[in-house]
């Protein structure tokens, strides 16, 4: 469905312009093709469903997985999760999640199915995530999907609970970013260093209200494996979704994959036809450019506690004496105390404890085969603990032993082991132990991601593999019998055109389809009043209360609440979690540290936060952050920057973000704080004041979003009252793009094409599964 608009368009206007079911200008309601959902971040999802009577829309375009809190040990006496997963709160999230699958009847791969794995390495495996899509999850590495041309980005449960009833989100149109990457890269250098070299150059905020769009000859030459991990993290570049234009790469790749459409049919072909469209026009405008030189990127690890804290495995530690900055100097200075490392350290001489080769960035067929590649005939160094490998789904591992790469893994001393998260995030029982440090092929290093105290270095699957059998952190190129042409990839035997390439044809043959959006119609405000499904929250109009400060920057929802407290199914009773792992003393239980804020008066007491630094809440989709903030009493938070999931997470829970990009405004208030002086926020006149009435500054806010607030209303509600719009889009949806309609495993036990209310209404027994 080509767009009303004739100005060049980069492939994720195209995308985005193709699902508009309707927009006022400002915010639209975006259709999504494809949801997967996971057990951390649904059960109140369904719940709220539950409450509300509704049902799920679409469970034909739902995938369902448990993969967080899934032990990775052996499942040879597997009978069901109840007797399998033995820690009491992981096991009540995942029998959850398999109650709701029986109740609203979804499509689900449990522990005793091979496609069982992690949530962004089955949708793809399946072929469910195909290009020119709309792919949601909660989840923040949803936007590894954007890999094949998908608009994929991750959203908080309260989204996830608007998908789920209405299969719509509302949102609005980022900025488009380009980073473009010419030339191949040397050996030994793979596309997971291409991304921390990239994350290193623009920062954790770099993409900050963006899609990143990949392009340039080094990204058209990757695999499909290759291109998800760089679009993975495309989220630790602080992007809501990253992007790479499908070719014939993608198709090859998708090619009688089960739920894609039927290689060969005339499906297949309209499909096709309609792929090639999605390339970013000649003159398309971005806002943001980068270029980078693929001869610039070495080997490339993390040093610190961010994503962005990289340097070439060639380099050092940092020294904070060398940065002016004072802030930056701080950040690095905690940074190194955490990670237990002495500035100017040569990287190649820092030991490591355990590696872990795994994760939605590095565990597909092809990081196994490049890591087993490194560590055939050898053996893993004395001073290794313990070396992990954990395939991304039960299909790769069952690949990987055909090809016989798990015995290369044993016989080296790895562990093989099951598909799930393990320890990427110690949800599970993979765990690092305090002060032990980690080579990884994850994609986050933040404190006490992998395990309270544990020290996390990032790297790509050869590097981890390399760490394995040296025993400290090791250029994989200086290895003994390293090749020279020594190729990481087997590169793709297809040719592919540029990126910016036009195809005139395609364009015409969707013309005539064009759905009539109704742009510029004020058509989310329009209801004034909330109706009887969309009481929401007490409204927000003013708020006055004493202000807490925090001086850092890019704290991340793992520091605001981390992962042992995801395991709820409720949202309530969070505020003990907040801030965890700064609040309170280590090893202790809840034995407050008095030097943090919010273990002195006032602050126990504050309303608002105000946060010096910027990108707060930046990482994981995690809506346990905003949960815990207003549980604690935290309505408010004024920063210079958000994270976008995060920012619009604080909205669905009647919290009001504020930024301020004038750092003199936030130090003002900030000394207010400090000073220990109520302020007050009133967001009916968009001001706040000094507690005498002074107006500090004034600030902007979305008019939806302020609705909204003002009026206490839940959108979900307010989304079910555009019945008629969403059922004209899925009547056009289903004739233009037939190959979206009930999926494989679904389509096999329906006659002809899904009929919407049909699918809309689950009732216990109306078509049996295939997956239970
Ligand atoms: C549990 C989930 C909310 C989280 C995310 O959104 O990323 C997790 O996958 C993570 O990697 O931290
Ligand atoms: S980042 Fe880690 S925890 Fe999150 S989905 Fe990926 S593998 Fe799972």
């Amino acid at each position: 469905m080509p767009s009303v608009e004739n100005s060049p368009r980069t492939l994720y206007d195209k995308v985005f312009d193709d699902h508009v079911v309707f927009t006022d200008g400002k915010s639209t309601t975006l259709y999504i093709d494809r949801h997967l959902v996971h057990e951390v971040t649904s059960p109140q999802a369904f719940e709220g469903l539950r409450n509300a009577s509704r049902t799920v829309r679409r469970p034909d375009c739902t995938l369902a997985t448990v993969d967080h809190n899934v032990p990775t040990s052996s499942r040879k006496t597997y009978k069901n999760v109840s007797s399998f997963v033995e820690e009491e709160d992981s096991r009540l999230q995942c029998m959850t999640l398999e109650d709701n699958i029986k109740a609203f009847n979804l499509t689900y791969f449990g522990l005793s199915d091979d496609r069982q794995g992690i949530v962004h390495v089955i949708g793809p495996e399946q072929g469910f995530t195909l290009p020119g899509t709309t792919v949601v999850c909660g989840d923040s590495h949803t936007s590894t999907h954007g890999a094949f041309g998908a608009l994929a980005f991750g959203i908080g449960t309260s989204e996830v609970e608007h998908v789920l009833a209405t299969q719509t989100i509302i949102t609005k149109k980022s900025k488009n970013m380009k980073i473009q990457i010419d030339g191949p890269l040397g050996p030994g250098v793979t596309s997971k260093d291409a991304v921390l070299h990239a994350i290193g150059k623009i920062g954790t905020a770099g993409g900050t209200g963006c899609v990143i769009e990949f392009c340039g000859s080094t990204v058209r030459s990757w695999s499909m494996e290759a291109r998800m991990s760089v679009c993975n993290m495309s989220i630790e570049g602080g992007a809501r979704a990253g992007m790479i234009a499908p070719d014939e790469i993608t198709f090859e790749y998708l090619k009688n994959r089960p739920l894609a459409p039927s290689y060969g049919s005339a499906e297949w072909d309209a499909a096709v036809k309609y792929w090639k469209s999605l390339k970013t026009d000649a003159d398309a405008h971005f806002d943001i450019e980068v270029y980078i030189d693929s001869r610039d990127i070495a080997p490339t690890v993390s040093w610190g506690t961010s994503p962005q804290d990289v340097v070439a495995i060639t380099g050092k530690v940092p020294d904070p004496k060398d940065y002016e900055d004072a802030t930056k100097r701080a950040g690095i200075e905690r940074a190194l105390e955490y990670m237990g490392l002495e500035p100017n350290t040569p990287m190649e001489e820092i030991m490591v404890d355990k590696v872990f080769i795994g994760s939605c960035t590095n565990s597909r067929i092809e990081d196994l085969r490049a890591a087993a590649r490194i560590v055939k005939g050898k053996k893993i160094a004395s001073n290794i603990m313990r070396a992990m490998v954990v395939p991304g789904s039960g299909l790769i591992k069952k690949k990987a032993e055909a090809e016989g790469l798990n015995q290369i893994f044993v016989d080296a001393g790895f562990e093989w082991r099951e598909a799930g998260c393990s320890m990427c995030l110690g949800m599970n029982p993979d765990i690092l132990s305090p002060k032990e440090r980690c080579a990884s092929t994850s994609n986050r290093n933040f404190e006490g991601r992998q395990g309270a105290g544990g020290r996390t270095h990032l790297m790509s699957p050869v590097m981890a593999a390399a760490a394995a059998v040296t025993g400290h952190l090791a250029d994989v190129r200086k290895l003994e019998g390293f090749d020279e042409g020594f190729s990481i990839v087997d590169m793709p035997k297809v040719s592919v055109g540029s990126d910016h390439e036009q195809d005139e044809s395609t364009d015409e043959a969707y013309d005539d389809k064009t759905l009539d959006m109704p742009v510029g119609e004020n058509l989310h405000a329009e209801e004034g009043s909330a109706s009887g499904s969309a009481a929401g929250f007490p409204p927000f109009t003013t708020l006055k209360g004493f202000v807490a400060p925090l001086d850092r920057a890019n704290v991340d929802t793992d520091a605001i609440i981390p992962k042992q407290y995801l395991k709820t199914i409720k949202r309530t009773g969070l505020g003990v979690a907040l801030f965890d792992q700064w609040r309170y003393l280590p090893n202790t239980k809840h034995q407050e540290n008095s030097d943090f804020v919010l273990n002195q008066e006032p602050y126990r007491g504050a309303k608002i936060m105000v946060v010096t630094g910027p990108n707060f809440g930046c990482g994981s989709s995690r809506e346990h952050a905003p949960w815990a903030l207003l549980d604690f009493g935290i309505k408010c938070i004024i920063a210079p920057s958000f994270a976008d999931i995060f920012f619009n997470n604080t909205f669905k829970n009647g919290m009001l973000p504020i930024p301020i990009a004038d750092q003199s405004v936030i130090d003002k208030i900030a000394q207010l704080a400090v000073d220990k002086k109520e302020i007050e926020v009133d967001l009916v006149n968009q001001e706040i004041k000094t507690e005498d009435g002074e107006v500090i500054s004034t600030f902007e806010v979305e008019d939806f979003r302020k609705h909204c607030l003002v009026n206490g209303l839940d959108d979900i509600g307010l989304t079910m009252q555009h019945e008629e719009k969403i059922v004209k889009y899925e009547t056009k949806r289903s004739d233009i793009y037939p190959w979206l309609e009930g999926t494989g495993y679904m389509a096999k036990y329906r006659k002809g094409p899904v009929k919407v209310e049909a699918a809309r209404v689950p009732r216990a027994g109306r078509s049996k599964n295939p997956d239970w």
